[in-house]
């Protein structure tokens, strides 16, 4: 793995960021704040800062500071720039990337136009990030613990997570594992090691980091935690405790940012006014960093590897942010086109969308058979359409299920709620599809 060591731009600790824009060869430079090291004359050597002093008054201004550059392997053509980083995944592999960015993007398409025509209540596409789950899925080992926001569907796919256990979800029938108590896309999967989705932006990014220190803890772990998490999620006080907490306590976990530039109708201009979230990691929680371009699969595997690599090796954190567009509406509650031009959208869902950037690198490769690929469509078409009928017609669960499964002894006050709702849907039945439910 020396190429990537060579290559990708870890940036540690290190005091002046343009003076590190260049490589760093795998191992992080910490010099700069090696809190154990004996101070030199021009260091100050304060408990909570060793610097040097200087004479000369400056208000260090952002520009100051060179932003952190995004790595990248393959162009918008598909053609890798500098052969040393491809990885050589080989054909297999390659093909299941391509084929399961292609079911997620298929999935999202039929799955949208559900809710669209009243089938489910609400649904989120991953539209342009299919890169970024994947290419850091097929990064990690089935071991690792995964915490998602609510757009990293593609990183249960790679799991394996079946067309069926998404639709039932979506449906919240009695197939669903979390036993319709979420609303669609709030997945999880104790077998796949990936925790269900919560709701309130950021709550599982401390969560996050407290299972990578329980982990770290464990004698001879081999395994990390990975957090995806949008930019503005980031801005979330749960995001500051997050990442001081992994930084100071140490722990194993990947702080992944999607940066899709939008939260909701947010752009990420008015997000923040730093470098992203890579600029937050080396010098405001010194913790190391890696930023690369969400749309090039191979980037993101590589950069996810050298970052498992590290966070395991180190036990400590690393702040990862892969930049990309969110080439979707940001759920069915949301119409994208009145807060941002058409054609930029069309920008990001053709040349630089992360599916056709893999296509034309499978192209040169003499890997792509057109007529193979639309079959395969097709194919993933018609078992989406047949899993939504069937995932229709079955029942949800048992209404009082709800009450259910929090608490290991249902509390008084849950009791209560769930006898109140009983007399009320006794004295009201009429009003409610109860031959939907499970008895
Ligand atoms: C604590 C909290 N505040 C607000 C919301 C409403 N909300 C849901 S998604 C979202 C935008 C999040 O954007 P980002 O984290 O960038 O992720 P993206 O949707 O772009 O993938 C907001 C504000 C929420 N779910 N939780
Ligand atoms: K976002």
């Amino acid at each position: 793995m020396s190429f990537l060591r060579k290559s990708v731009h870890l940036l540690g600790s290190v005091a002046r960021r343009q003076q590190h824009l260049k490589v760093i060869g795998g191992a992080i430079s910490t010099a700069a704040r090696d809190y154990g090291s004996t101070p030199s004359d021009d260091y100050a050597n304060f408990p909570g800062a060793r610097a040097p002093f200087v004479s000369k008054l400056n208000l260090i201004q952002p520009e100051d500071y060179a932003p952190i550059p995004i790595y990248r392997v393959m162009d918008q053509d598909g053609y890798i720039a500098d052969e040393t980083q491809d990885p050589q995944l080989g054909r297999e592999v390659v093909e299941k990337m391509f084929r399961d960015m292609v079911l997620l993007n298929t999935m999202d398409k039929i799955l949208y136009e559900s809710q669209r025509q009243g089938r489910i209540s609400f649904y989120m596409t991953n539209f342009g990030e299919e890169a970024s789950h994947i290419g850091s899925a097929a990064a990690l080992e089935m071991r690792d613990l995964i915490y998602g926001q609510y757009r990293e569907a593609g990183v249960l796919v790679w799991r394996g997570f079946r067309i069926d256990q998404f639709i039932d979800q979506c449906y919240g029938n009695t197939n669903d594992l979390g036993r319709g108590k979420q609303m669609p896309v709030h997945y999880g999967s104790r077998e796949l090691n990936f925790v269900t989705i919560s709701s309130p932006l950021s709550t599982q990014m401390p969560q996050a980091v407290g299972a990578a220190y329980a982990m770290k803890l464990k004698p001879n772990n081999d395994a990390c935690v990975v957090c995806y998490f949008g930019e503005g999620a980031a801005s979330e006080g749960d995001a500051h405790a997050a990442f001081n907490f992994a930084a100071t306590l140490g722990s194993p976990v990947i702080l992944f940012c999607r940066n899709n530039g939008f939260a909701i109708s947010t752009p990420s201009r008015e997000q923040y006014r730093g470098d992203g979230i890579a600029g937050r990691g080396p010098m405001g929680y010194g913790i190391a960093t890696i930023r690369v371009d969400g749309t090039d699969v191979f980037a993101v595997y590589n950069a996810m590897k050298a970052a498992r690599e590290y966070v395991l090796k180190e036990n400590k954190p690393v702040v990862f942010e892969a930049l990309a567009y969110r080439v979707g509406h940001h759920s069915t509650s949301d119409d994208s086109t009145a807060y941002r031009p058409a054609e930029e959208i069309e920008v990001w869902n053709s040349v630089e969308h992360p599916i056709s950037k893999l296509k034309r690198y499978m192209v040169h490769k003499g890997w792509f058979d057109e007529d193979v690929e639309n079959e395969y469509v097709k194919d993933i078409r018609k078992k989406v359409l047949k899993q939504i009928a069937a995932s229709e017609k079955k029942l949800k669960p048992n209404w009082r299920e709800m009450f259910e499964g929090v608490y290991a002894e249902m509390p008084q006050h849950l009791i209560e709620q769930r006898n109140e709702l009983e007399k009320h849907i006794e004295a009201h039945k009429e009003h409610y599809p109860l031959k939907n439910f499970e008895k």
